[in-house]
């Protein structure tokens, strides 16, 4: 199973960023192509679903993942999907044209459902995964909980998921939604290890960008980001000008990670600055032992 979701799950981390994923939108494609020299190979790149991008710019997008050499995880948005046919379309193009071998589902922001998919199980339930030969389904962490549902609901959620992608013989992922907090996210892992839940997990992680810019993505997202959080990431909200890169949350992670917090990865999102994040990755590995030049035999 562990190879499904990177060659590097196989064995232990050698700092923070080794084997980390990123996130682009169908709007991305020549910034990936810009940032594609300096990101390492086999990377999995998730292409969001969001609105005002069609099917096809977010298969093109895939299909830019992996001529570049990187892995293609599109996102499949349940509630925005708005007919049967546009779902399997959608698949059956992302595997034809781009290989894509991962997917990810997530509800979706939308208060009522735009076609005939309500949740993310529904997606999972239809079958469509794995006879299109998908092997692994990425599924939404929510380490500040959910609005929608109380915790207890949270986790019956998460568990039934996992359980229905292995029933249909494929390897689930956890990816986070980002934080700022990452006392709450170590936290959030180990009772999700407690739950018995051991599926692979990536740890959202915020890419380096203006402030400004982080509170209007953490105000659309539902992600907190109250005075004493922001201070803890490195924010004063005095200086709402400036820019803020993960270094001090990227350094509680790698502090506070255990044994108990079982496989773990990072999951970059970078709101629009994929060479910027990039770069931030880069200069984060080459100071902790750098994975990337020792793959690369630099
Ligand atoms: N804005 C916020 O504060 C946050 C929002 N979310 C939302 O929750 C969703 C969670 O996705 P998954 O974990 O894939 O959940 P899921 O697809 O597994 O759904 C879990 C349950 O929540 C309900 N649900 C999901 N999104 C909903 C929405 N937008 N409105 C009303 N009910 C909803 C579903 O019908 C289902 O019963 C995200 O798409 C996101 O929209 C999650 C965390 C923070
Ligand atoms: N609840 C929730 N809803 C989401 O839509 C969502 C999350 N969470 N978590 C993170 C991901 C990442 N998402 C996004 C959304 C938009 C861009 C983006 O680049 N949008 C612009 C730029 C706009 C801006 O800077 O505000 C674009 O051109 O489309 C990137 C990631 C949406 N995401």
């Amino acid at each position: 199973m562990i190879p499904i979701i990177h060659p590097n799950w196989a064995r232990a981390p050698i700092n923070m960023v080794d084997g980390y994923s990123l996130e682009m939108t169908a709007k991305d494609i020549d910034s990936l192509r810009a940032a594609a020299p300096a990101i390492a190979p086999v990377t999995p790149v998730a292409v969001t679903f969001l609105p005002g991008e069609d099917a096809a710019a977010r298969v093109a997008a895939a299909r830019t993942v992996r001529a570049l050499g990187f892995e293609p995880m599109p996102h499949f948005s349940a509630r925005r999907i708005r007919s049967e046919r546009e779902f399997r379309d959608y698949l059956a193009a992302a595997v034809a044209e781009a290989g894509v071998q991962r997917c990810f589902v997530i509800a979706g922001d939308p208060a009522e459902p735009e076609g005939p998919y309500s949740d993310s199980s529904a997606l999972i339930e239809s079958g469509a995964f794995e006879a299109n030969g998908i092997t692994a389904i990425g599924i939404g962490g929510h380490p500040e909980g959910h609005p929608n549902m109380t915790p207890d609901q949270g986790w019956a959620v998460l568990e039934g998921k996992c359980a229905a992608i292995e029933r249909r013989g494929m390897a689930p992922l956890i990816v986070t939604q980002f934080a700022f907090d990452g006392e709450r996210v170590l936290d959030w892992v180990a009772a999700l290890r407690a739950r018995g839940i051991d599926a692979p997990v990536r740890l959202g992680v915020p890419g380096p960008a203006g402030i400004r810019t982080l509170l209007r993505f953490a105000a659309r997202c539902g992600v907190g980001a109250s005075a004493a959080v922001l201070s803890k990431y490195g924010i004063s909200l005095g200086a709402l000008l400036g820019s803020a890169g993960p270094d001090r949350l990227v350094d509680t992670l790698a502090a506070g990670l255990r044994a108990e917090h079982g496989a773990v990865r990072l999951h970059f999102y970078p709101f629009g600055g994929i060479e910027k994040t990039v770069a931030w990755i880069n200069d984060y590995d080459n100071a902790h032992g750098s994975v990337m030049g020792r793959m690369t035999g630099e």
